[in-house]
């Protein structure tokens, strides 16, 4: 008999019927959660999970007694309860590197039509708004020459300093909990306090994982100081910022703008507060999603997976030190 695996949400077509050769597979393509009986069932028999942000937790594993590996479809991996899966001795992998150009494209995307007010000028085009020349409280910010705060500069955060500083004469500044010195030398990237990157930047990019230390790393007192003509950019999770203060700040012009590809709650609800306001660019996570990267992104978790439950060491493992040495 195959082992059994529990597909869920997005993974690529070709990737998935490579793995039916080896697995049986169950596709969840939308959310679905303990309590639908199929998934319920799915997940008591399942030996692998491969997808995106299914929240693996305590109450899930306890309904899950064959499962050895978990593997991420993404980077982040704040949906998976670590200590809990290495305490159980399941494997846990993720998809780091091979998205980092792809993510940097976007939010780099991102600053400028929030910078040159992309979205909002295209609608008044489409709307035949356009019979007048340009006013000037139509116009947008210079992003290049400009000063850059990166809040978590790691691959993807390098990425984004390499094309700010060689396609945009950005000055970059930076902050982690460690010094990243290989960005400093290639890309003039200053260190500093999350305080002073705040009030010095004239972009603040949060490119930091979502965890118990992150969350709400962006709150009332953070947007309070920034300049008042700066813009905010969320590439990461929508837990490391407090959506009411990034709110307040754009309501009360603490802040010129913002550009966020995450949201608290994802989708995030129509009546989000966020959504009312015209100096806010919204995009629906697609940090990673090219054809070219989700393909690549489905490959690599399904190598994770493929080796994991072939008792070989999968490629990304997360929870290696705990689990593989003890095993
Ligand atoms: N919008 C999208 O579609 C995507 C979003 N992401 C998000 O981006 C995140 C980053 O990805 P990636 O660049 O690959 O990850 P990396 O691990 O390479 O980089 C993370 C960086 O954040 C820093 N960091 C971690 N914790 C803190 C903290 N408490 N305070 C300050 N800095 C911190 C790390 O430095 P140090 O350890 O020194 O603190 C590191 O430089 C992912 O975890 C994911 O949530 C990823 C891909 C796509
Ligand atoms: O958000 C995407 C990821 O890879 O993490």
């Amino acid at each position: 008999m195959k082992p059994k695996i529990l597909v869920y949400m997005r993974v690529d077509d070709r990737v998935i019927k490579e793995l039916a050769k080896d697995f049986e597979v169950t596709h969840f393509k939308n959310h679905e959660y303990i309590g639908d009986p199929a998934f319920d069932q799915a997940i008591r028999e399942a030996d692998g999970i491969i997808g995106l942000a299914l929240k693996v937790n305590k109450e899930l594993l306890d309904v899950a007694p064959n499962l050895k590996i978990v593997c991420n479809v993404s980077v982040g991996y704040d949906n998976l309860d670590l200590e809990e899966l290495t305490r159980r001795k399941i494997m846990a992998t993720n998809t780091p590197g091979i998205l980092d150009d792809t993510t940097a494209d976007a939010i780099l995307g991102l600053l400028i039509a929030t910078a040159r007010r992309i979205p909002e000028l295209d609608s008044f085009v489409k709307s035949g708004q356009w019979d007048i020349s340009l006013q000037p409280d139509q116009y947008g910010v210079d992003v290049h020459h400009k000063t850059l705060g990166i809040i978590g500069m790691g691959n993807i955060g390098s990425a984004i300093a390499r094309r700010a500083h060689f396609g945009f004469n950005m000055k970059i500044l930076y902050h982690n909990r460690s010094q990243n010195k290989e960005a400093g030398e290639k890309y003039q990237a200053t260190y500093c306090e999350l305080d002073e990157l705040l009030e010095k930047s004239d972009f603040v990019c949060l490119m930091i994982p979502s965890t118990k230390e992150t969350e709400k790393i962006m709150g009332y007192e953070q947007f309070k100081r920034m300049k008042n003509t700066a813009i905010f950019i969320n590439g990461s999770r929508g837990n490391n910022v407090d959506e009411d203060a990034l709110y307040n700040a754009l309501k009360n012009g603490d802040i010129l703008s913002a550009g966020i590809d995450v949201f608290t709650q994802e989708p995030t609800p129509k009546d989000n507060p966020l959504l009312q306001l015209k100096n806010i660019v919204t995009l629906p996570h697609i940090g990673s999603s090219t054809m070219e990267c989700e393909y690549n992104m489905s490959k690599l978790a399904a190598e994770n997976l493929m080796k994991g439950l072939h008792g070989k060491k999968p490629p990304c493992l997360l929870n290696v030190t705990s689990f593989w040495e003890q095993s």
